[in-house]
């Protein structure tokens, strides 16, 4: 893939804090031009690695690259923030009260000491480019949360940086405002040609967004490839759960024989190189269906709740304690804790090692579905 000229190279990224891991390990490289999301759950490393990336924290081990030149390195010569033809915007947008939009994103050219024709016309430029030329003479406090955000975007690529980084930049935003942001920095990102690091935790977002994804946990990367090589092919049962709208289901059964039981029920034929013990089987939502009562390969499920979806409907339920999803053609018309049946297809659609979650391959026999 990377014939590109390399944009960022981590190699065995380290932190501790105390001697605590935050960061395990961590091994990424992405062409110039690319929109790296880092995704995953509270406390997975995400921020700690971006502070790395911006040099507000210092590497415990490994070594981080822009193109061809270090950035830091464990042992020392990590070059300071200013300096690192980088740019970076928080949650929290930090504008200047005092200063006016156009003062705000003048502020780094000014601070690079870039003489004031260049630093008038870079302003314009990027106004235009943002879409709030009109804000230019307000003040922060008089423009809603979305353009103050557009305003730090603004200040952050004046200096026209080649590495921009961003953490949770839309977690302020209401929901609506929060969609419509996301294309439109996607589209920045494009225009500046910078390449482009998210720090988030919706997962929405990352699959959006991204050229390419490190889907993080506990401190290393779980799984790193395009959105759709995570959504297609989960490495483990972690993924499959947290990718995906809705994600894939993941249930606990036990194989003997080639056939895998959940709750004592069949509801699966697996080929005889499984071996016999418990596994976990993946089902997307789609691969499920409602049945009208108990039969071969259905589970008795409880209700929980259902939501129309493009026509269809995402219907909730839980099984053994387990929260299922699948989509349905109709509503279940009962109430919350009552009983449906779920109607499992012959082959599930993954599985995963029971005790450590990771994928299992499988040899299905020549023409199988899988
Ligand atoms: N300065 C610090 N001192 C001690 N521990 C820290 C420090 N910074 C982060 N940690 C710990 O390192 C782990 C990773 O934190 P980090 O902020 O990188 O996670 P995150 O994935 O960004 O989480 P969130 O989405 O909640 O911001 C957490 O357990 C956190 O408590």
């Amino acid at each position: 893939m990377n014939v590109a000229e390399p944009g960022i190279v981590i190699e065995d990224l380290r932190k501790s804090f105390e001697g605590f891991n935050a960061v395990r390990g961590v091994d990424i490289s992405v062409p110039q031009g690319a929109f790296l999301v880092l995704v995953g759950p509270s406390g997975c490393g995400k921020t700690t690695m971006l502070r790395m990336l911006a040099g507000l924290e210092q590497p415990t081990g490994g070594q981080i690259r822009f193109g061809d030149r270090t950035v830091a390195t464990a042992t020392g010569g990590s070059i300071a923030p200013g300096r690192r033809d980088a740019g970076l915007v928080f949650q929290s947008y930090a504008l200047w009260p005092h200063m006016t939009v156009q003062a705000n994103i003048e502020w780094p050219l000014k601070v690079a000491k870039q003489p004031s024709g260049r630093r008038k016309a870079r302003v314009r430029e990027v106004l235009e480019l943002l879409g709030i030329a009109q804000l230019a003479s307000r003040y922060p406090g008089e423009i809603s949360g979305g353009q103050q955000q557009r305003v730090a975007i603004g200040r952050m690529i004046a200096p026209a940086p080649s590495v921009l980084l961003f953490d949770e930049p839309l977690s302020n935003l209401d929901a609506k405002l929060r969609v419509e942001t996301r294309s439109e920095l996607v589209r920045i990102h494009r225009a500046t040609g910078a390449t482009s690091v998210y720090v988030t935790h919706d997962q929405v977002e990352a699959m959006t967004m991204a050229t390419h994804v490190a889907l993080m946990r506990d401190g290393v990367v779980e799984q790193f490839g395009s959105p759709d090589d995570l959504l297609s092919d989960p490495a483990s049962s972690f993924v499959a759960t947290f990718i995906g709208t809705p994600p894939a289901n993941v249930i606990p059964a036990v194989v003997s024989g080639g056939v895998a039981r959940s709750g004592g029920k069949a509801i699966a034929s697996l080929p005889p190189s499984v071996p016999t013990g418990p596994i976990d089987l993946m089902y997307r939502a789609e691969s499920l269906r409602l049945a009208p009562g108990p039969a071969e390969g259905v589970l008795a499920a409880e209700f929980a709740e259902s939501t129309p979806l493009a026509g269809r409907f995402l219907v909730s339920a839980s099984v053994g304690g387990k929260r299922l999803s699948v989509i349905a053609d109709d509503h279940p018309r009962v109430l919350a804790g009552d009983r449906i049946w779920i109607g499992f297809p012959g082959q599930p659609d993954g599985l995963f090692d029971s005790a450590t979650g990771a994928k299992v391959l499988l040899e299905w026999a020549a023409g199988s579905p899988l």
